[in-house]
């Protein structure tokens, strides 16, 4: 069976893993780069993404990250671990992993909107989606490559581009595995596929 990291740094890590486990798969939690040699697929939670960083920096995740990616092994960023995953972020000079095509607009829902939960249909899943969002993000703008997933009042907030899935929202905050599964069929194509 495939077992899926999740980036234990900051943020929603316990949640992430208990959904991993309710939805009968195996979830490890990763303080350590070299753990990602054991792993198929890794999520990097919600948090804050400045502190998810600077914790990056100090263990040297970074650069591993990068080329867990480069196996084409699946990534899905949720909220803060979107930001994380984008090649640009909007009104600052750098980005994180830089890895997918998107431009990202951090806190883009507005003060007035902390947090806030909304029915979201999502491509490939037959019932609406209980998106909580919590100081999210959106995606500005994204590459040719990039297949968008959901948006939420016309903003994209769920996209797909190969190997890496980011959503704006936090999946492990509600019962409904949806987009859990859409994550977990994609990390069973890849172990399924020799490279
Ligand atoms: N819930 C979240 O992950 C919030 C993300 C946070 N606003 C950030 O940009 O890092």
């Amino acid at each position: 069976m495939a077992t899926i990291g999740i980036l234990g740094l900051q943020g929603a890590v316990e949640e992430h893993l208990k959904s991993i486990v309710s939805a009968g798969h195996q979830g490890t939690v990763i303080k350590l780069p070299h753990q990602l040699d054991g792993i198929d697929a890794l999520i990097i939670p919600g948090g804050e993404s400045t502190a998810i960083r600077k914790l990056m920096d100090q263990f040297g995740f970074v650069e591993k990250i990068q080329a867990f990616s480069a196996l084409k092994k699946p990534i899905f960023g949720t909220c803060a671990g979107m930001v994380l995953l984008a090649e640009r972020v909007s009104g600052s000079e750098d980005s994180h992993l830089g890895l997918m095509d998107i431009t990202v607009q951090r806190n883009a829902f507005g003060r007035q909107k902390e947090s806030f939960e909304a029915e979201i249909p999502v491509e490939g899943l037959l019932n609406p989606f209980p998106a909580v969002f919590i100081r999210a993000p959106y995606i500005e703008q994204a590459g040719s490559e990039v297949e968008v997933l959901a948006t939420c009042e016309g903003s994209i907030v769920m996209a797909r581009q190969n190997h890496l899935l980011a959503c704006s929202f936090h999946p492990e905050l509600t019962d409904d595995p949806g987009v859990l599964l859409i994550f977990l069929e994609m990390v069973e194509q890849s172990v399924s596929t020799p490279l």
